[in-house]
């Protein structure tokens, strides 16, 4: 029998320490790199990104739509970028934020974690706004093909809150719930930002890892990690794009400065007092 995604994820976290690195592949980026707006600059990025963070980010998450932007040539670079981080040993994390129907759902979920799909993944982003239950065919399937899902609950961007301030509470609930009983972790994860001012919920009967997205860039430090999530120290995946992807001379130093701010940060860090 194959291991669960949450046990290969405990196993890439404790080896590894919490970073998640995106490859998100973006017009300005591409230029930033002297590289064609093109697939093949699209590959090339992703190839670079592969061979300098693999074996030092517990996850690294494709952004879908800096590939879907070239149609299906791009989903093919998408496609090969997926090979090759699964040849290098990392756990892959899609960054599609998919939700709708059941049955479409269905297809999704056909699409990403069924183990024979060209872009079968470790885990995909979902995002729960026609109601968590519609979620709930793409759980089973990730679970039987140990697969995860994380599913957006409070993120980083600031527009969000008033929105997701009325429904975060329901999906962390219902991710418990669906997490309940699996060791070390349950399939579902959930995304709430680093970039939070506080955390109005509480993390701790969640049993599911969580995705912290929003450092640099957005303005997240490492120290913002370890106050938001310091409580759940154990199961916090700190994610960030931009700040290490800016210059390809700098990417594995920038992500081993990340992930090791991170890992000092959470080892002495205070849980916000909520
Ligand atoms: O699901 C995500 O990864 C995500 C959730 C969220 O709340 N905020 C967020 O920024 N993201 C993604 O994380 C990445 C952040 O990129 P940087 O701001 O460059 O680190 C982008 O690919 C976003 O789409």
């Amino acid at each position: 029998m194959n291991e669960s995604f949450g046990t290969r994820l405990r196993a890439r976290l404790d080896k590894f320490g919490p970073l998640c690195v995106g490859i998100d592949p973006s017009p300005a980026l591409l230029t930033a790199w002297e590289l064609d707006d093109s697939p093949a600059g699209l590959e090339r990025f992703s190839r670079t990104v592969v061979d300098a963070v693999s074996d030092v980010a517990a996850v690294v998450k494709p952004q879908s739509a800096f590939f879907e932007r070239w149609g299906s040539r791009g989903i093919a670079v998408l496609e090969r970028t997926i090979a090759d981080l699964r040849e290098a040993g990392t756990l892959v994390l899609l960054d599609a934020k998919r939700g709708d129907i059941d049955s479409t759902m269905a297809a999704y979920a056909e699409a990403y974690l069924d183990r024979g799909s060209p872009l079968a993944v470790d885990a995909v982003t979902l995002s729960p706004y026609l109601g968590f239950g519609s979620l709930e065919g793409a759980i089973i399937s990730a679970v039987a093909n140990d697969a995860g899902v994380f599913v957006l609950a409070r993120t980083s961007n600031p527009e969000a809150a008033p929105l997701q301030r009325l429904v975060a509470g329901q999906v962390l609930e219902a991710a418990a719930a669906a997490n309940a009983g699996h060791s070390p972790f349950g399939p579902v994860g959930v995304v709430m930002g680093a970039t939070l001012p506080t955390l109005e919920h509480s993390l701790d009967g969640l049993n599911g890892p969580i995705l912290a997205p929003g450092l640099g860039a957005q303005g997240a430090e490492p120290a913002d990690v370890a106050r938001l999530f310091g409580s759940v120290r154990d199961a916090v995946l700190p994610s960030v794009s931009r700040a290490v992807l800016a210059d390809p001379k700098r990417l594995r130093a920038r992500t081993l400065h990340y992930r090791d701010e991170c890992t000092a940060h959470l080892a002495s860090g205070v849980a916000d007092q909520r």
